[in-house]
């Protein structure tokens, strides 16, 4: 069966051939802000607050989004990263989203995209992304070191995304700092935040911050991601559509 992940990763082939046919060069001197650090010193659960016009489950989202505005706005009602979709095809995202909000915001920005070759972790790097996204679903374990290595030679935090017990595996074995767990099935769409209460039963004593992405709407969500052991969350869609985009981001915002 192709899934929709499969397609995802055969058209970004495409891209990144593409990329690296145009032969730049990526150049840039700076040091990327660290996620990490920041959950690590937060009293509260923090939140990856993303920027999505549209995805192939859900359609557009909001298609008319100032994705600067949008971000602005999770930063100054507490958000501690801002997520950045740059992916064109499925989800209407552009490099230039990204390097626009990275100019306007000092949090850290997380570049979120179907990575598979080098030259996207340069392109990310130099358009001012913070956190790279590496999803266990889309490599196998040589991609996956080889990527993450790439990453942390430009200091770049990297949220290795997981959705079942054997990526979880995968992800602590390569001793991941970041792992994120998916509550939708990229390949199904299903979305469930029991996956999350699943996983961290079996692995939640495990050392690294644990992400729980996809399906969050409300506080209770936020409190019960927060009791199963999360200590960060990602939420697009719920704050994409939100009539009060600030309130919203403040709900999420739960204490440890
Ligand atoms: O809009 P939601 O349900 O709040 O989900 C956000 C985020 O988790 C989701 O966009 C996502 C998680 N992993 C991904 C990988 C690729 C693209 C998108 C994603």
């Amino acid at each position: 069966m192709t899934t929709i992940l499969d397609k995802i990763m055969e058209k970004k082939r495409e891209e990144v051939s593409l990329l690296k046919q145009a032969g730049l060069s990526y150049t840039a001197d700076r040091t990327p802000v660290s996620f990490y650090d920041r959950v690590i010193a937060s009293k509260t659960m923090a939140l990856i607050a993303e920027v999505k016009r549209a995805s192939p489950s859900k359609g557009d989202i909001n298609i008319g989004v100032n994705p600067v505005e949008q971000a602005s706005t999770y930063a100054e009602n507490g958000a501690d990263a801002v997520s950045v979709l740059t992916d064109t095809p499925f989800f209407k995202g552009t490099m230039d989203d990204l390097k626009s909000v990275k100019e306007n915001i000092s949090i850290p920005v997380l570049n979120k995209d179907f990575i598979m070759d080098e030259v996207q972790i340069d392109r990310a790097y130099a358009s001012g992304g913070d956190i790279i996204l590496l999803i266990a679903a889309a490599l196998n374990d040589e991609e996956m070191h080889r990527l993450y290595r790439h990453s942390k030679e430009y200091g770049l935090d990297v949220l290795v995304e997981v959705h079942d017990e054997a990526e979880m595996e995968r992800a602590l074995k390569m001793e991941a700092n970041i792992i994120g767990i998916n509550n939708r099935d990229l390949r199904t769409f299903e979305t469930s935040l029991t996956t999350t209460e699943r996983l961290l039963r079996s692995y939640g004593k495990e050392n690294a911050i644990f992400v729980s992405e996809s399906g969050i709407k409300t506080q209770e969500d936020a409190i019960r991601l927060k009791e199963a052991g999360a200590k960060a969350l990602l939420v697009g869609e719920t704050l994409m559509r939100a009539g009060n985009v600030a309130e919203a981001v403040r709900s999420l915002k739960v204490d440890l």
